[in-house]
C-alpha cells in the first residue's frame, strides 16, 4: 500500500525533501461557523464558531460524539444550512447552495432509486445537473462504475445488490460527477464490521488511485485514524473544534500498533474527559 500522505502542511514535515507547500488557497475554507436550527419555539445551536481549512486531496473527518453537529457541518458545505454567524468558501467562492460541485454520499442502503439500474443510477445526476454533455453521461458512469468494481453489475437493479455494493454504487455516482470535494456522512456506519472494512480500505486504495478530496464524517476514532489524513475533532453539544490531527500515516495495517493506539487513546481521551453527553 502507498503512503497516503495527502496534502502535507508544513509544519509536519520539516525535514521532507520531497515536501510541496500547500496551494496558497485552500480548497475548502470554513471559518467561524455557527449553524442554528430554529424551530417554532426552540433555537438549536449545532456548532459554533467551527473552523478548519480543507486542501486538494485531504481526506479530512470530523469526528466527535452524536449531536456535535457534524451532519450539520456537511449539510453546510454542501449549501443546505447557512451559517448564522461565518463563512464557507470553496475555491475561493462564497457557499450559497448547492452545487455539482459537492456531492454528498449519505449512510443509508436506500439513496438508490429502486427502479433505476445501477448505470441509471449512476447517470442520473449527471443528465439532471448538465455538468456534462447528455452525449457522455452513460460512458462516464461506466467508467466510474468500473473504478468501484462494479462493472458486471452495471444493469443490475438495487435491490440484487448487497449493503456494501450499493454503497459502492453510491460513491460512484458521486465522482461520476467529479465533485471539487466529496462528502461523506458516516456511509459505512450501517454495514456489518466486515464490509465496513473493506469498503474503508477500497475508498483508500480509490484515493490512492484518483487522489479526490473528501470531507468525511464519523464518530468511530478507528474510522477516523484509519480513513483520515486529517482529523478535527469536536466537543459535544454543540460543536466547538478541540484539536486538529494528522493521521495520514495509518491504514488498518497499523491498527493495533503502539502509535495507532496512543493516538486513538489520545482521542479519545479529548472526547471525553470532559464529560459526555452523547
Ligand atoms: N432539522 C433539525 N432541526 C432542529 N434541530 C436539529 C436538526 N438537525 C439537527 N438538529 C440538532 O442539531 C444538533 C447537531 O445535530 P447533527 O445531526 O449535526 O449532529 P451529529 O454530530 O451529526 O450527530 P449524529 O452523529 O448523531 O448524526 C443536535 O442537537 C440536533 O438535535
Amino acid at each position: 500500500m502507498s503512503a497516503r500522505a495527502g496534502a502535507k502542511h508544513p509544519e509536519e514535515h520539516p525535514e521532507d525533501q520531497t515536501y510541496s507547500p500547500p496551494p496558497a488557497r485552500p480548497l475548502l475554507e470554513v471559518s467561524g461557523v455557527t449553524l442554528q436550527y430554529k424551530t417554532r419555539d426552540l433555537l438549536v445551536t449545532a456548532t459554533r464558531d467551527v473552523s478548519f481549512e480543507v486542501y486538494p486531496a485531504d481526506r479530512f473527518v470530523l469526528l466527535g460524539p452524536s449531536g456535535c453537529g457534524k451532519s450539520s457541518l456537511l449539510k453546510g458545505v454542501a449549501g443546505f444550512l447557512k451559517p448564522v454567524a461565518g463563512f464557507m468558501r470553496l475555491n475561493g467562492q462564497m457557499i450559497t447552495g448547492a452545487g455539482p460541485d459537492r456531492m454528498m454520499v449519505f449512510q443509508d442502503f436506500d439513496q438508490l432509486m429502486p427502479w433505476k439500474t445501477v448505470v441509471e443510477n449512476v447517470m442520473f445526476p449527471i443528465l439532471v445537473s448538465r455538468r456534462f454533455p447528455r452525449a457522455e453521461a452513460r460512458e462516464r458512469a461506466m467508467a466510474s462504475i468500473t473504478k468501484v468494481k462494479l462493472g458486471k453489475f452495471a444493469d443490475a437493479y438495487p435491490h440484487m445488490l448487497s449493503g456494501g455494493m450499493k454503497q459502492r454504487v453510491a460513491i460512484a455516482r458521486a465522482m461520476a460527477m467529479e465533485p471539487a470535494i466529496l462528502l461523506m456522512d458516516e456511509p459505512f456506519a450501517a454495514l456489518d464490521a466486515l464490509t465496513r472494512r473493506q469498503m474503508q480500505d477500497e475508498l483508500l486504495q480509490l484515493w490512492d488511485d484518483i487522489r479526490f478530496t473528501v470531507l468525511f464524517v464519523t464518530h468511530s476514532i478507528e474510522e477516523a485514524i484509519v480513513v483520515g489524513s486529517r482529523i478535527l475533532v469536536l466537543s459535544p453539544h454543540p460543536g466547538q473544534v478541540k484539536a486538529e490531527l494528522n493521521a495520514h500515516q495509518y491504514g488498518h495495517d497499523h491498527q493495533g500498533g503502539s502509535d495507532f493506539m496512543a493516538l486513538s487513546q489520545k482521542i479519545n481521551t479529548m472526547l471525553f474527559a470532559e464529560g459526555h453527553h452523547g
